[in-house]
């Protein structure tokens, strides 16, 4: 057992797990994107530069990723701090931040927004995609790779005493890297020491979350403390998301506001609207799942912000909750949703 057993831990220190509240799993208040930068095409190369204004708005909505200002989060620490204050006034509790390195966590940040706001901030430990792991992440063996992630979860991130409380998120790719495979390994060792929450990004194949929970499992993982992100840009088929069901992990659909033509990190993909969000987590609880569903925005742009005409980190409790009541889900699915199902995850076994 660990010397976390039993507690949640945030930014500011442990919180008896009863004091959680509404609680969104996957979001970040200050990163940067630069990594998942998509130039656009030639006869548009003009939008990729300069500010985010009235007059781009609609192309930087539909390609949020080809506006290099759009993917500086970490620029808007004060509206982002107004949009925490709000959310607390509707409900909210808490918010996990899933930035991990690689996307430009800053922890202190986290901490003075969480002192700033009274919501409650969680903030995750390792390493984003490949794309962005250093030479000296891949140099490390699983054994080092581990270190870092206790050391994050019980004395502090990014040189700070400042301590993370969940693991994730993860990044992998499809296929995945020997560099993530190397981190996923280590996640389930820290995690079999910690009794750690685990969050995992998985690459953009409807195979990518079995594979990795394979690895995990390989690895000594507890799929059950074990978040799975953004299913809704990730596995389509029914039949499939009952069989990934099966497994065991949480079902994230956290990307909550996402609404586009072309997703454009993969185009053979179409983006699925809230309601068809809604539908899908409909008959998850239909098919018994109500216990392992849990969901998010994942802001991680500028453009979905309330101060750029985005949805902002209150979309869920002021739209979604309303409309899934209106969909037949009752408030008994809604509360394990929101606040039973995260507290039991984000509670150190
Ligand atoms: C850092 C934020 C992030 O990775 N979000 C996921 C975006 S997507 O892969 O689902 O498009």
């Amino acid at each position: 057992m660990s010397s976390l057993s039993g507690k949640i831990q945030t930014v500011l220190g442990f919180i008896p797990p009863d004091q959680l509240g509404y609680t969104l799993t996957h979001e970040h208040l200050t990163m940067t994107f630069e990594c998942c930068y998509c130039p656009p095409p030639a006869h548009q190369a003009n939008l990729a530069d300069g500010p985010i204004v009235m007059k781009n708005l609609f192309w930087v909505k539909q390609n949020p990723y080809s506006n290099k200002d759009n993917l500086l989060l970490n620029q808007e620490v004060e509206a982002i701090k107004e949009e925490l204050i709000a959310f607390k006034a509707t409900g909210g509790g808490c918010i996990v931040e899933n930035t991990t390195s690689g996307i430009s966590r800053d922890v202190k940040t986290l901490k003075w927004l969480a002192q700033e706001t009274g919501v409650h901030i969680i903030s995750g430990a390792g390493f984003y995609i490949d794309a962005t792991h250093s030479p000296e992440t891949r140099s490390k063996s699983v054994e080092q790779l581990t270190e870092v992630l206790v050391d994050e979860v019980l004395r502090g991130a990014d040189g700070t005493d400042i301590r993370c409380g969940i693991i994730g998120e993860i990044g992998c790719s499809w296929p995945l890297t020997d560099s993530e495979k190397k981190i996923l390994q280590a996640t389930a060792e820290a995690q079999t020491q910690l009794g750690s929450p685990v969050n995992i990004h998985p690459g953009r194949n409807s195979e990518s979350p079995f594979q990795i929970v394979r690895v995990l499992q390989e690895a000594g993982a507890d799929i059950s403390k074990t978040v799975m992100s953004h299913l809704d840009r990730t596995i389509f088929d029914e039949q499939k998301l009952l069989e990934f069901a099966t497994l065991g992990s949480y079902l994230e659909y956290d990307l909550f506001g996402t609404e586009m033509l072309n997703y454009q990190f993969n185009t053979a993909v179409d983006m699925p609207s809230d309601n068809d969000r809604i539908r899908r987590i409909c008959s998850l609880i239909n098919e018994g799942y109500d216990e392992r569903i849990v969901i998010s925005h994942d802001i991680h742009t500028k453009n979905r912000l309330l101060k750029y005409g985005g949805h902002g980190y209150s979309h869920i409790l002021n739209n979604i909750v309303p409309k899934m009541l209106l969909r037949g889900i009752s408030q008994q699915s809604i509360e394990k949703i929101l606040l039973e199902n995260p507290k039991r995850w984000l509670t150190f076994k």
